[in-house]
């Protein structure tokens, strides 16, 4: 029998940034076609754990390996295996939506023309074919997002890390990227999915990971987290794992506070 290695293996990751521990001895194995909604507070430490991962921060303590080789080695091959929706895009916003997706495409070791050919196909489902010799300057904020969902997938990555990838679409859009990463990990491929839109989440996780203050506070299926504690929606149970009751409080005072004077 085959043994299923696991795509992404972190081992007592640790990283901190001055006095600030941002991340605490972080364990977690994920493997093939799952999809991971890895969720916290803001300033939990997500990002950083991706940036990690992408191989941006370089300095951190405990063991990362992915696709079985440990990043620190300096190999960067597997670089090609991955791709990545930022939360906040640095888009060439000079260049044409054409112009950007060769681009990163060739980045990625594809022939220019094999690329033109699939983002025409792939902008023409998304509906932004008018704009493809346009500049990106130009576009919406879903357009671009578009632009940036395509760049991350082009290559064919066996791993995806999306951060917020649904902001700014609108909801027939919403319908087909949620569809595509089902598809996508149906496929076989792992998807690292980090967003505050709990609803999202939940529906489209096979596996949770909640981190807070750096450390891991929950790991496992919705259904399992529903039974270790309480029943209710995913965003109940984010509540109630980083301990906030104090919405409808912080929500009166800064009404209270608009309508003074
Ligand atoms: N380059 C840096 N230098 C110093 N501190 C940093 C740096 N990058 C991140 N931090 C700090 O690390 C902590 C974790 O930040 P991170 O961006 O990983 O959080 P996050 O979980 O992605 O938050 P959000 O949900 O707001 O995107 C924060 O306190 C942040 O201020």
């Amino acid at each position: 029998m085959r043994r299923i290695e696991p795509i992404l293996e972190l081992k007592k990751l640790s990283k901190s940034f001055g006095e600030e521990n941002v991340l605490d001895e972080i364990d977690l194995t994920v493997y093939e076609g799952e999809i991971i909604g890895y969720i916290g507070p803001n300033g939990a430490g997500k990002s950083t754990t991706v940036k990690i991962l992408l191989g941006l921060i370089e300095e951190y303590e405990g063991n990362v390996r992915i696709f079985g080789e440990d990043i620190s080695k300096g190999n960067h091959t597997y670089k090609r295996r991955i791709g990545y929706v930022p939360e906040t895009a640095d888009l060439y916003e000079n260049l044409t939506a054409y112009e950007y997706l060769t681009f990163i495409g060739e980045l990625y070791g594809l022939e220019g023309e094999e690329v033109d050919r699939k983002a025409k196909e792939l902008v023409k489902l998304f509906g932004i074919e008018e704009v493809y010799h346009s500049r990106i300057s130009s576009f919406s904020k879903g357009m671009k997002q578009k632009v940036l969902i395509i760049s991350s997938m082009i290559h064919n990555p066996d791993l995806l890390f999306l951060d917020e990838p649904l902001s700014g679409l609108d909801a027939n859009s919403v319908m087909i990227v949620k569809e595509i990463l089902a598809k996508l990990a149906a496929e076989g491929k792992t998807i690292f999915y980090s967003s505050h839109i709990m609803e999202v989440v939940e529906k489209i996780s096979h596996r949770i990971v909640l981190l807070a203050n750096g450390k891991l506070l929950a790991d496992g299926s919705f259904e399992e987290l529903k039974g270790q504690n309480m029943d209710g929606t995913l965003e109940e149970i984010f509540n109630q794992l980083t301990g906030f009751d104090e919405h409808q409080n912080i929500a009166e005072k800064f009404v209270q506070i608009v309508q003074e004077g």
